[in-house]
């Protein structure tokens, strides 16, 4: 019988100062003994303190770590804390919620995340991007046992966070276009249910993109719901598949290649405009949701160096290349990837 596995939190909490209701909430899913707070230099005021005096409240004991990258050394300084913790929470971004969500996997524990911001949509799903020699993509980690979303944190965030967040749900249109090009040409399993939903929240954020305002706590709820629902669409699929595909390929390559990267959301949608273009679509439509949505659309306002751009759109088919997309097995040549980028004005 081949059984499939589709996990997904028990709890989510969405709301404004939720974060205060941290210890409640480990309290009514049973979990007692040691727990372990994850977080950033940054988000150590902005939201762990909180988490932390909201638990000793509550009587639990509570320890500390903070990590700077998403990586296998960041990963095992977490475990190295976690002998005995019943629970870990990710008090951050991506990279901080990823390496505490591996981490509880590799230590058997349950993992709390709690977002601080809403700029990928990791916050759900249960897959982890560790960067490894090759760059990163995502491993198969765990589905948090909760999520708690505090939306006055979240609007408080500078609003580039948000933007970041829609660009990583708009990039989904192209992922699916290469998910069916997959299926089409490598008969590689595809499901139209996750594939529908990573859709319809892409979809939906685009046509919310107007109401989507600095400092409004409802767009902060609304963003935060369409990355749970995108994050839903990968745990069904079980892969990242309905939300990474060449345009991934295309951020992660510029991880590995810019001085500086942008945020991981705005690259995707930068690579969605490009990668449309190559599909035949409407890559107009997705740039224009992207200005809608105040997210960058070219390498100036990504402060990127466009030989950056050329290089990893070269270079992006190397990046899992066993995930097929419009890219190929060769990738693009230096002159495509050039004429590509300037028909699409990213450069
Ligand atoms: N596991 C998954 O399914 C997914 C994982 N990702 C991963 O997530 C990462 C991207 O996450 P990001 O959050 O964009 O990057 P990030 O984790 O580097 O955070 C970006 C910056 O925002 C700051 N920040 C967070 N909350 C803040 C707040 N409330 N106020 C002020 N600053 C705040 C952080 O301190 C950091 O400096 C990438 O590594 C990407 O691969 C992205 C999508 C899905
Ligand atoms: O960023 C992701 C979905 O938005 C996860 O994608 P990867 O599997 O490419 O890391
Ligand atoms: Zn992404």
């Amino acid at each position: 019988m081949n059984y499939k596995k589709i996990q997904m939190p028990r709890e989510v909490h969405i709301g404004s100062d939720v974060i205060n209701e941290t210890g409640k909430i480990c309290q009514d899913l049973k979990i007692d003994g040691n727990l372990l707070v994850v977080t950033g230099k940054n988000t150590l005021k902005i939201g762990a303190k909180i988490a932390i005096e909201s638990l000793e409240e509550l009587n639990y004991s509570v320890d500390l770590v903070q990590i700077t990258e998403a990586s296998q050394n960041a990963i095992k300084k977490v475990e190295d804390k976690s002998s005995d913790v019943s629970l870990i929470l990710g008090v951050g971004g991506g990279k901080i919620i990823d390496v505490a969500k591996m981490a509880a996997k590799n230590k058997d524990t349950y993992f709390m995340s709690v977002p601080t911001a809403a700029s990928h949509d990791g916050i759900a799903s249960p897959l982890a991007s560790i960067k490894d020699a090759k760059g990163s993509v995502s491993l198969t980690a765990q589905s948090p046992i909760g999520v708690i979303a505090d939306t006055n944190i979240i609007r408080n965030a500078p609003f580039r966070l948000l933007a970041s967040g829609c660009a990583d749900i708009v990039s989904n249109y192209t992922a699916i276009k290469d998910w069916q090009l997959a299926q089409r040409l490598q008969n590689e399993g595809y499901s139209e249910s996750a594939a529908a939903l990573s859709l319809m929240t892409a979809k939906l954020i685009i046509k919310s993109s107007n109401s989507i305002k600095e400092g409004l706590e409802e767009s902060a709820r609304l963003v935060v719901k369409s990355l749970f629902s995108s994050g839903m669409a990968i745990s069904i699929a079980g892969s990242s598949r309905p939300a990474s595909g060449s345009e991934h390929k295309f951020s992660h390559a510029l991880d590995r290649i810019a001085k500086k990267p942008a945020l991981h959301g705005e690259q995707c949608g930068i690579g969605a405009i490009m990668m449309m273009n190559l599909h035949g679509g409407d890559w107009k439509f997705i740039r224009n949701a992207l200005k809608d949505m105040k997210a960058p659309t070219n390498a100036y306002e990504l402060e990127i160096d466009p030989d950056d751009i050329i290089e990893a759109l070269i270079s992006a088919h190397k990046i899992r290349p066993e995930r097929y997309t419009i890219l190929g097995d060769r990738g693009l040549s230096r002159d495509a990837a050039k004429k590509l980028a300037v028909k699409t004005g990213v450069i």
